[in-house]
């Protein structure tokens, strides 16, 4: 009964929340004191406003948040299940945090739930006091955005009562993009009480609705896969020393300091400002130009309407807009070959100049021109190079693994750079790029084929807004210079790519509970078949590997290349074959299969099927 009438009185106090909230937006645009502040004042006043709520009052809420349930767990009210640090280490996916945030898909319990979520949290305060070490007297301040997923607003939540309850004060975003929360931590504004000392975006990019996630950033970038082992050992400990009193006061606590302001419109000012300058101080540099933004139903909507809009573009047949956790369109990742073509399919019909597509949560984009071409991956790759590279000549370009060797040529041969391909990962890339200019070696974009990418000048934040922005900037530079409209200038920067008749990735699983793995991990297990193709290929005269490589085996052969490597999160290695023909390819792919075979846990049924045509 205590448990059920803490629910209830959970519902009722955060439908008030809401609906305060709602007022005090509408005052906002009237009274507007400040230019950005929602809400700094407590959400809650007293437990007797609470019970004037009616259940009508409540539905009306939950519908205008489209169904999201708020704080549907009232951690006062209920039992703490107990979950172990191994569980919590399981969270881990390289340098973010994943789980399964919503009940209802068979096979897959709630991983991430309020109370683990609110642990993290807590461990990330504990972990930024470590590295802040603020005086005394000063409160770390972290920023809260999420994407579309429908979690989103329960771990909002649940983030928010894990940071207040350690003492540090919660700003919370609302709807954000992952890129603009990095930029929170250095954007010099106090009506929007920023920096902030660490922010915390709550996605999961483009997997399904019912997973979440969480990256942390301070002014220093992404954390890395360190940090958030550190992060996930401490939450651990945390969640262990968690009672029915301590969760009550953080939520106590979280109800009265949370603050609301709309960072975005900061964010989104500043790339327009941005394009403006590079325009020559134009105010409205892409008047005549037409492009159409794919948003998946993520969080990136806000590109046309804030960004493309006030400088001057129509935006008109723009598509999957709104936000939608059920991502009812198509995934939103620009390595999704229907998303590609969702976006082809608006470009063509609508007979725009240029076609921009984002990921759930705007750190990864790709782009298509007005002639249906697509620029993501390699082709989005040489042409941000093309667009650094006559800006910084000569400058090194970082790129992960997977990449095409005709876009080394591109780079090297045709723009004068140096392609540095490194390992497949943003965060390695990024990092890896800091590192070289740290040892002397220029470099100024980092960038991967799935769509994310760093510039040096954008602090290394890996912002799909904002290499979008780069392409616009050219759009607009070109037009000033007389050179006309339309996307040709960008179309003519690619000019000269060579690129493979035949490309494919194949994901070979490994499968865990093989007895071949002998009780060992299926890391281990992806390094002995690596091992073992690698002394495979050395023995064929047909093949050479690749004389530098930092991860898997690359291996030239039949005017084409493979690559296996071990995934960075899942027990898969994947595999990238390109040859100039389907034979060709299909002759690499019996290559790697003569090797593989020998190794029953590995999965290679999708091989099997690609050299069997
Ligand atoms: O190694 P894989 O399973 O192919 O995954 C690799 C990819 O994982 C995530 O999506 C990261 O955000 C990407 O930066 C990375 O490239």
């Amino acid at each position: 009964m205590a448990a059920i009438s803490g629910k209830v009185v959970q519902h009722v106090l955060v439908a008030k929340c809401c609906q305060q909230d709602r007022q005090l937006s509408t005052q906002h645009q009237k009274n507007c004191c400040t230019p950005y502040r929602q809400n700094f004042l407590p959400y809650i006043r007293g437990k007797l406003e609470w019970i004037d709520i009616s259940t009508m009052q409540l539905r009306t809420s939950s519908k205008f948040n489209r169904g999201i349930v708020y704080c549907n767990a009232a951690p006062s009210a209920t039992a703490i299940p107990s979950v172990d640090k191994g569980a919590f280490l399981k969270l881990q996916n390289s340098s973010d945090i994943r789980g399964v945030a919503v009940d209802g898909v068979e096979g897959e319990p709630v991983s991430l739930t309020e109370l683990v979520t609110e642990a993290i949290a807590a461990a990330f305060a504990a972990w930024l006091e470590d590295r802040k070490k603020p005086d005394p007297s000063r409160r770390l301040k972290v920023s809260i955005g999420y994407d579309s997923r429908i979690s989103a607003q329960k771990l909002q939540d649940a983030v928010s009562r894990g940071l207040v309850g350690a003492g540090v004060d919660v700003i919370q975003y609302g709807l954000a993009s992952t890129p603009a929360m990095f930029n929170s931590t250095l954007t010099q504004n106090e009506d929007v009480f920023c920096p902030v000392d660490g922010s915390i975006m709550i996605t999961a990019s483009h997997l399904p609705f019912n997973r979440n996630g969480l990256k942390f950033f301070t002014d220093a970038g992404g954390l890395g896969k360190v940090d958030i082992k550190d992060i996930l050992e401490r939450a651990a400990d945390i969640y262990q020393n968690f009672t029915e009193e301590s969760l009550r006061d953080a939520e106590r606590k979280a109800a009265q300091c949370v603050k609301r302001v709309d960072y975005m419109t900061v964010y989104t000012s500043d790339l327009v400002a941005a394009v403006r300058k590079a325009a020559g101080n134009v105010e409205k540099p892409l008047e005549g130009f037409h492009i159409v933004v794919d948003a998946g139903n993520g969080a990136g909507g806000f590109f046309a309407g804030k960004v493309l809009e006030p400088l001057g573009a129509i935006t008109s047949g723009s598509q999957f807009l709104e936000p939608d956790g059920y991502f009812p369109n198509h995934i939103p990742n620009p390595e999704d070959k229907e998303a590609m073509k969702a976006i082809t399919r608006a470009v063509l019909d609508n007979e725009a100049d240029l076609g921009i597509i984002f990921d759930t949560d705007v750190d990864r984009s790709a782009a298509v021109d007005s002639s249906g071409h697509e620029f993501n991956r390699n082709r989005l790759i040489a042409l941000m190079s093309a667009i650094v590279l006559e800006e910084h000549p000569g400058t090194t370009i970082v790129t992960d693994s997977v990449t095409s060797d005709g876009l080394t040529t591109f780079i090297e041969k045709k723009l004068g750079g140096r392609h540095h391909r490194f390992k497949r990962g943003y965060k390695n890339v990024i990092d890896e790029a800091i590192r070289l200019n740290s040892v002397g070696e220029e470099s100024h974009l980092a960038i991967e084929t799935s769509g994310h990418g760093a510039l040096k000048e954008n602090h290394w934040l890996d912002d799909g807004a904002y290499l979008m922005v780069k392409l616009l900037n050219k759009l607009a530079s070109a037009k000033a210079s007389g050179l006309g409209g339309g996307s040709k200038v960008l179309t003519d920067l690619v000019e000269g790519l060579e690129e493979p008749g035949f490309a494919a990735e194949l994901r070979l699983k490994i499968d865990q509970n093989h007895a071949d793995l002998k009780g060992g991990s299926f890391r281990t297990y992806g390094e002995a078949v690596l091992q073992h193709l690698e002394n495979i290929t050395d023995a064929d005269p047909k093949l050479q590997k690749a004389p530098v490589n930092y991860e898997g085996v690359r291996v030239s052969g039949y005017g084409g290349w493979f690559l296996l490597r071990l995934s960075l999160h899942d027990p898969v290695l994947p595999l990238n074959i390109e040859a100039p023909t389907n034979e060709d390819a299909v002759k690499l792919g019996l290559a790697v299969l003569s090797a593989v075979k020998e190794f029953p846990a590995l999965d290679t049924s999708a091989l099997d099927k690609f050299v069997q045509g």
